[in-house]
């Protein structure tokens, strides 16, 4: 004849916990309709080996599916209740079975049940938080690698661009200043191309940087050199070829490795006082050589018709480039005015933060 296990339980908001005492149990049958549970099975329990079984009538309805887990000791059962809610007891008959007992294990009051709740809730924030942060942090860490990559690129390539030609200065003397082109141009075309990257960085935020200043820089240095030198055969001969190229590499050989340290947030006074200061003399001088680039290549595109906007037939005509590279000499100065502002800015900036953290 089958035997009744002793059976432990014990409830959450959303579970009923059964604990069923039978050791080494095996052939275990659970099964749910409505709000009955049956169970059978074979083991070891209080009356030794046998089959051992019983039912409950729920004082509510549980889902149909329900989980049993056995181990050595006991089979373990899982059922979820159909509406969430606290029970005020386990079976639909007031009087409760003797063979269930609490688990005291488990046991839980409704206001405990509820702080295990938002204790597991703010385990899942939390655990959600520390994703994220990782997240950022991964995201921050490939910024930063990115942007250090970024930067040493370009400090190789100025630093080249600025040794080879002062090196050259020194052996070929006025020779070389002619031939700066032809030596150099491969790798200011590199860096200046690459240079976009910077009007990215700062529209997408990941400096912080104004998008208009950027904007002005790359587009006023890659219009003098693709349109101005490297368009115009008869311009790169020029000697302002040396100066505007000399001028620009002088200001990025500091400028450059000033960013390199930023990124690990480090700083090395002397350098951060070159980037902040040299362009005071270099940025109107490098603007100057480029006015002069611009004027030197007026009477050529004139005279070569290079890039002349053609007319309607009936005009019979065409307006040449020169009348764009007026309207760019305007610009320019425009330009002029409105980075040395913003550089201005940055360097009162900088070194007022740096005399507040001093004081
Ligand atoms: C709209 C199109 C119109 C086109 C009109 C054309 C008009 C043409 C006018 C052309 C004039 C250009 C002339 C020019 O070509 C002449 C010369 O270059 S001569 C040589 C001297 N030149 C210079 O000194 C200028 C050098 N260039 C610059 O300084 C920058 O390009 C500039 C955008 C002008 C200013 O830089 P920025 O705004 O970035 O200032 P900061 O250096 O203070 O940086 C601000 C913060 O951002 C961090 N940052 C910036 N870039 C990076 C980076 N690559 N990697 C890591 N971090 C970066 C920086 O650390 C600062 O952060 P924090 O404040 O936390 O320290």
């Amino acid at each position: 004849m089958a035997l009744t296990p002793l059976v432990y339980w014990a409830q959450r908001h959303e579970d009923i916990y059964l604990r069923v005492e039978l050791t080494d149990a095996q052939n275990i049958e659970v099964r749910v309709h409505e709000r009955v549970l049956q169970f059978k099975a074979q083991g070891r329990g209080a009356k030794g080996q046998n089959e051992y079984e019983f039912s409950l009538e729920f004082l509510l309805p549980v889902k149909s599916e329900v989980s049993h887990r056995s181990t050595q000791r006991q089979v373990n059962i899982t059922l979820r209740k159909e509406q969430r809610g606290w029970w005020e007891r386990l079976t639909l008959q007031d009087r409760k079975p003797l063979f269930v007992v609490p688990d005291f294990d488990r046991w839980l009051d409704e206001s405990d049940a509820e702080m295990e709740i938002r204790e597991k809730q703010v385990v899942i924030v939390c655990r959600q938080c520390s994703m994220f942060l990782l997240t950022v942090s991964g995201f921050i860490s490939l910024k930063r690698g990115l942007l250090f990559a970024y930067n040493l690129v370009q400090f190789l390539g100025f630093s080249w661009i600025f040794v080879n030609m002062t090196v050259r200065l020194f052996i070929f003397g006025r020779d070389s200043v002619s031939d700066t082109f032809h030596t150099i141009s491969d790798v200011m075309f590199f860096c200046q191309i690459l240079a976009a990257v910077e009007v990215l960085n700062a529209a997408f935020g990941f400096v912080r940087t104004g998008v208009t200043p950027t904007l002005i820089q790359v587009v006023g240095r890659n219009f003098i050199l693709f349109i101005i030198f490297g368009a115009v055969e008869e311009m790169q001969h020029q000697p302002v070829v040396f100066f505007v190229f000399y001028l620009w590499s002088a200001i990025e050989i500091f400028r450059y490795p000033f960013y390199m340290l930023g990124c690990f947030n480090t700083e090395w006074k002397t350098l951060t006082w070159l980037r902040y200061t040299i362009w005071i003399p270099l940025y109107p001088l490098g603007v100057l050589a480029e006015a002069v680039a611009v004027i030197q290549s007026i009477p050529i595109f004139d005279k070569t018709k290079l890039f002349s906007i053609p007319l309607p037939k009936a005009v019979g005509t065409s307006v040449s480039f020169s009348c764009v590279l007026y309207v760019y000499l305007g610009l320019m100065f425009l330009g002029l005015f409105i980075n040395f502002r913003h550089l201005y800015k940055q360097r009162t900036k900088r070194f007022r933060t740096k005399k507040r953290k001093a004081n």
